[in-house]
């Protein structure tokens, strides 16, 4: 039977995860924690002997850092790179840019769940004149789609598995180890599909910072068993952290 190895790998700690700030599209850079938990991530791979063939990422700067420091560690810098906007972080609509605890205390437990959580309930939009808004970066210019004022996560599995199924099924199906270095939402999104999760159930799915998670897949590209992180008891202590952030001070 033909397996297929594919590796997902959520950016390291940003700065604004730092800050506890809602980010999407913005494009911040990793933190200090960020860059160590990158390198980190090369090791996990170096050593587990899992090697990327072809690497995707968003094109979002946390997520390419976090790809080149990770291959530079496993010296693997040399492999081929396809970026796509179809990666990016959930574009977090009018949220971008607030501090997720006065979010919570301002507007209640549910509604703050409801924004960060549900499946089809997307934030307010944003306006196009914020200094948060993407609407005139220039990464975007000509992409194949419209740039979001917000996104829920229903709107980041209808941008993005068209691309896996495109592109990233394709490396796989050439024999190629494929890693794909994104962000905690775009990865619920595609761990959701893989695993076949519920609407309802991936609410309570949170994605780590820098873990890589190792799927084996077979030849209709489903998972031939659990994903599994190549450092369980890290990951385990980082999805709670990203389940928790709200209640940070
Ligand atoms: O702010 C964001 O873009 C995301 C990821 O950091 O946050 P959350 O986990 O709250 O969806």
């Amino acid at each position: 039977m033909t397996t297929h190895t594919l590796i997902l790998l959520r950016h390291g700690n940003s700065d604004w995860n730092q800050k506890n700030l809602f980010t999407g599209w913005v494009d911040v850079r990793l933190s200090e924690k960020g860059v160590g938990e990158a390198k980190r991530a090369g090791e996990l791979l170096a050593e587990s002997g899992v090697l990327p063939d072809v690497l995707y990422t968003s094109v979002l700067s946390r997520a390419i850092q976090t790809a080149n420091l990770a291959l530079d560690t496993a010296d693997r810098l040399w492999i081929p790179v396809k970026r796509s906007w179809r990666l990016n972080e959930r574009h977090y609509g009018a949220l971008q840019g607030k501090d997720k605890a006065q979010t919570l205390a301002e507007y209640g437990q549910d509604q703050f769940m409801t924004w960060r959580r549900s499946f089809d309930t997307p934030p307010p939009p944003i306006a196009d004149d914020s200094e948060y808004s993407q609407i005139n970066d220039p990464r975007y210019v000509g992409i194949d789609g419209a740039i979001p004022a917000t996104e829920c996560l229903k709107d980041v599995i209808d941008r993005m598995i068209p691309y896996w199924e495109s592109d990233i099924t394709a490396d796989l199906a050439a024999g190629k180890t494929v890693l794909v270095t994104a962000h905690g939402n775009s990865l619920r999104a595609l761990v959701k599909h893989l695993d076949g999760i519920s609407d309802e159930d991936i609410a309570e799915l949170n994605i780590p910072t820098g873990i890589p998670l190792v799927y084996k897949l077979d030849e209709n590209f489903r998972p031939l068993g659990p994903a599994e992180y190549l450092d369980p008891e890290a990951a385990a202590a980082g999805a709670a952290a990203v389940a928790a952030q709200g209640n940070k001070k």
